[in-house]
């Protein structure tokens, strides 16, 4: 039987330790909220985050990254801005042998870094494993079937966590692409809000199916900047999961998007948000790196305009519909 820790109880760590323990594994998972501790170790629920899936008893819930001991493998799943924060306290305690796998997904909005380069910079001995993919928290809790992307450069520790959490409803699939794996899963989110606006405002399944596609082509672009493969770009981790968010309102990047598409402002959908909209963050740095490095990247644009900017729904779709005619390309 393996250990596997988990950083982060909100609801994909709390279903990625659900899972790891469907599997076999002892699993001790560190939570920041003590009612989130005591819910899970008492309650057997994480009635904050994951509410109405029962945890297993191979579960453990602790306040103190101390109490993590040395597992086979972390998995950091705290939000995307606070992983520098939350990495270096767990660095104070953690052995510099343990793999961390990296299951945020996001770009620091603070300097423009992948999450996996802030690992490098703050747990740098801890080898890095990327796990990004389709995976809605309530549906792989639930056991229901889930694909996702394992990639590292050590394929040996890629393949030994596929192996430990890897069952029949959750199918790992391998990658040495770690910098494609995690930036689908990143971008993703701003272009999941793209499509709420879509879904809110009732512009018809014509236009999310081509905003998917355009959007498809802006990852591929974003990705070759930072040396993806534009294959990654294509796989569970990239078109898979823009498929899954762009698709469902069970999405909060999709259904921040459809409040905005409804009409509703942006500074009212983000006040006491409990749960972490990753999208909304990501697309100001996007928009900003995008624009630096002269990256064309409309879809990215016209959500940076609506989150961050100060210009109208309308005028945003406006513009991005009335961009001159151009070839299609997508690699
Ligand atoms: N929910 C999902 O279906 C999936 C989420 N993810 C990613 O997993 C990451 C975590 O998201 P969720 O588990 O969904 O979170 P969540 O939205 O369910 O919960 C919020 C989380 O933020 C943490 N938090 C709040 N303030 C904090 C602070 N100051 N410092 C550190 N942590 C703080 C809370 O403790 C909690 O763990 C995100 O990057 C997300 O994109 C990835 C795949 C699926
Ligand atoms: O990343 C996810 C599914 O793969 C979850 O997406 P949301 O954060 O938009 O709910």
């Amino acid at each position: 039987m393996g250990k596997i820790a988990v950083v982060g109880a909100g609801a994909w760590g709390t279903a990625l330790a659900i899972t790891a323990a469907r599997a076999g594994n002892e699993v001790t998972i560190r939570a920041r909220e003590p009612e989130v501790v005591a819910s899970i170790n008492e309650q057997r629920e994480n009635s904050l985050f994951l509410p109405g899936v029962e945890i297993p008893s191979n579960i453990k819930a602790v306040a103190d990254f101390a109490e993590l001991d040395t597992p086979d493998f972390l998995l950091m799943v705290a939000p995307a801005q606070f992983v520098r924060l939350v990495a270096a306290d767990l660095s104070k305690t953690l052995k510099e042998s343990v793999p961390v796998v990296l299951c945020s997904k996001g770009i620091e909005q603070s300097s423009g870094k992948l999450i996996s380069d802030v690992m490098a910079e703050v747990m740098p001995k801890n080898p890095l494993v990327v796990l990004s993919g389709p995976s809605f928290a309530l549906e792989a809790a639930r056991g229901l079937p889930t694909a996702v992307t394992i990639a590292s450069k050590y394929q040996k520790l890629a393949q030994s966590l596929a192996e430990a959490i890897g069952q029949p409803t959750f199918r790992p699939y391998l990658s040495r692409d770690v910098v494609g794996a995690e930036i689908g899963g990143a971008v993703k989110n701003v272009f999941a809000i793209a499509c709420g606006v879509v879904a809110g405002k009732q512009l018809g399944e014509n236009a999310r199916a081509a905003l998917i596609t355009r959007s498809l082509a802006e990852m591929v672009r974003f990705g070759e900047s930072r040396g993806a493969d534009p294959e990654t770009m294509v796989g569970l981790s990239g078109l898979g999961d823009l498929i899954l968010t762009c698709s469902s309102p069970q999405s909060r990047n999709m259904s921040l998007g459809m409040a905005l598409g409804e009409g509703k402002d942006i500074a009212e959908i983000m006040k006491n948000r409990k749960t972490v909209a990753e999208g909304y963050y990501t697309s100001e740095i996007l928009y900003r790196i995008a624009t630096e490095e002269k990256i064309d990247m409309p879809v990215a644009k016209a959500v940076y305009d609506l989150l961050h900017g100060d210009k109208k729904l309308d005028d945003v779709i406006s513009e991005l519909l009335s961009r001159p005619i151009s070839k299609e390309e997508m690699f």
